[in-house]
């Protein structure tokens, strides 16, 4: 039987008559990096929200490590190695690199705050950077410290919601190859929203296809991307 790091199980989010997400089964096994796509409001945000413990499920169970985590709030989640990155808002930006890490990594008690803090600087190649302050970072640098602040007290899944956004062509591939980096090095698994393709297609083992709060495809991304319905759906006859 496979070891799933996360379940989400008929996962449902309801907005009155708006049905979010609806009825969504998804699973990560560990190292895996699972890419999620489709048009926009299709309901990826909302299925991070409710892995996270963010929105409240109108239906469905997530399961953590095989346990049931669905009663439990965000900061339990995270206890439990759920986390998310925040795109920059988590950011101090007159605090120095290292010493943000330090506090943020404080929060999750670790042994040891300090060397939980230098390894993943040293893992997302921002040592060098460590005794700046965040706002003189590029911008690419910055999304590697949300990133930074996400890994501390080594959690077990990282959820991305377009971590890409507003990246360059270099900065992206240098993102993706830290993320994929880390699934192999740390065990990380990681949930990924991005709408640019080729970092999805590139760096995902498997995709899930969302339409109008439903799964219409999952799979490898090779057979995900030959799916008529996906093409048709999303990707446009072309891709
Ligand atoms: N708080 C809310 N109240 C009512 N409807 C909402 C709320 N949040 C999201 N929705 C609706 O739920 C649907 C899914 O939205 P969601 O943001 O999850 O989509 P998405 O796939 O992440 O889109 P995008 O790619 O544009 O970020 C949309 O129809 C959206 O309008």
């Amino acid at each position: 039987m496979v070891d799933y790091v996360l379940q989400a199980d008929d996962v449902a989010i309801h907005y009155g008559g708006v049905k979010a997400v609806d009825g969504v089964s998804l699973t990560l096994e560990r190292g895996q990096i699972r890419g999620l796509i489709g048009p926009n409001g299709a309901g990826k945000s909302t299925v991070i929200d409710a892995i996270t413990g963010r929105r409240r499920l109108t239906r469905g169970k997530v399961m953590l490590g095989g346990e049931d985590v669905t009663a439990c709030g965000v900061v339990e989640r995270r206890a439990r190695g759920l986390s998310r990155s925040f795109q920059r808002t988590s950011i101090f930006g007159q605090m120095k690199v290292r010493r943000q890490v330090e506090l943020a990594s404080h929060r999750m008690n670790p042994k040891d705050h300090e060397a939980d803090a230098q390894a993943v600087l040293r893992e997302l190649d921002l040592l060098h950077r460590a005794d700046d302050v965040a706002e003189d970072l590029g911008y690419g640098e910055q999304r590697r410290l949300d990133l930074a602040l996400a890994l501390v007290g080594r959690p077990t899944v990282l959820l991305l919601d377009e971590p890409m956004a507003g990246l360059s062509a270099k900065e992206s591939h240098d993102l993706a190859h830290h993320l994929k980096a880390l699934t192999s090095r740390w065990n990380v698994s990681v949930l990924l929203v991005e709408h640019d393709m080729d970092v999805v297609f590139g760096i995902s083992d498997v995709v899930t296809v969302f339409e109008l709060g439903r799964v219409i495809a999952q799979g490898e991304p090779t057979a995900v991307r030959a799916d008529p319905r996906v093409r048709e759906a999303y990707l446009g006859s072309a891709a």
